[in-house]
C-alpha cells in the first residue's frame, strides 16, 4: 500500500529547519514522523541519541553503508550524514507522513529514487543572518562555523537549479516561514487525517 508522500527539508545549516521541523512535530504529533539520521558527529548538549541522531563511528557507518542499509548518505562539515532503510520504514509503519532533514547532496541522491517526497528548501533572509543566527545558536566551534558558512554558499547558489525543489522558504519571521510550510503541506496532512477516520 502506498503511504502518504514524504517531505524533505533541506536548506543551509542554520536556516531553520529543525525549528520549523520541532514546530511542526509537535503541532501535529501523530501525522509526521521525523527520519531518524546516522550521523558520526559529536552530539550536542541535548541531543538524544536515537531521537535526533543514530550517533555512531565512521567505521559502524560505512559498514552499514556497504551492506546496503542506507538511502543516501554524504559527507557534510568533515562528519558523514545518511539515511537508512530503516529510519523510512519505521516512520512509514505508523502511517505517518516521514520527514527528512537532509542536505543538498541528500537531495540530489534522494532524487534517484523513487520515494518521491515533496521537496522544500528553507534558506535565511542573508548570509550575514545565517552567520548570526549560527553564532547565537552556540553550537559550533569558529572551526566548524566557517565549513557550515563555506557549505552555505554552495547549497545557496545548488539551490537555484530551476525544479529541484517544489517550495522555497525565506526563513525571515519564523511564524510567516511555518504558516508557508503548514500551506504547502495542508492537502497530505488533510489526506492522512481523513485515512485515520476510515
Ligand atoms: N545527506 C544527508 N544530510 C543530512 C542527513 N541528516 C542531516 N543532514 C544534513 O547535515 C547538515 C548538518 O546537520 P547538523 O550537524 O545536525 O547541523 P545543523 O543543520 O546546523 O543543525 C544539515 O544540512 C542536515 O540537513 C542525512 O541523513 N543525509
Ligand atoms: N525566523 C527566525 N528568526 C530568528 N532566529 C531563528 C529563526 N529561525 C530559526 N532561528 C534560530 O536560528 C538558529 C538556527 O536554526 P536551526 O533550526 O537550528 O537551523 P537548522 O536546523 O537549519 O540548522 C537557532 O538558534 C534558531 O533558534
Amino acid at each position: 500500500m502506498q503511504g502518504p508522500r514524504p517531505v524533505v527539508l533541506s536548506g543551509p545549516s542554520g536556516a531553520g529547519k529543525s525549528t520549523l521541523l520541532k514546530k511542526l512535530l509537535k503541532d501535529y504529533e501523530n501525522i509526521f514522523g521525523f527520519s531518524v539520521s546516522h550521523t558520526t558527529r559529536q552530539p550536542r548538549p541535548g541531543e538524544v541519541n536515537g531521537k535526533d541522531y543514530h550517533f555512531v563511528t565512521r567505521e559502524v557507518m560505512q559498514k552499514e553503508i556497504d551492506a546496503g542499509e542506507f538511502i543516501e548518505h554524504a559527507e557534510f562539515s568533515g562528519n558523514m550524514y545518511g539515511t537508512s532503510k530503516g529510519a523510512v520504514q519505521a516512520v512509514q509503519a505508523q502511517n505517518q507522513i516521514c520527514v527528512l532533514d537532509i542536505d543538498i547532496q541528500g537531495v540530489k541522491n534522494i532524487k534517484k529514487t523513487d520515494l518521491n517526497p515533496i521537496y522544500i528548501s528553507v534558506q535565511p533572509p542573508s548570509l550575514d543572518i545565517l552567520e548570526k543566527r549560527l553564532r547565537d545558536r552556540k553550537t559550533e566551534t569558529e572551526e566548524s562555523l566557517q565549513k557550515r558558512l563555506t557549505a552555505a554558499r554552495v547549497d545557496l547558489e545548488l539551490s537555484r537549479e530551476p525544479g529541484l525543489f517544489d517550495l522555497v522558504i525565506i526563513n525571515d519571521d519564523l511564524e510567516k516561514a511555518y504558516s508557508e510550510l503548514k500551506e504547502m503541506l495542508l492537502e497530505e496532512i488533510k489526506k492522512t487525517q481523513e485515512s485515520r477516520k476510515s
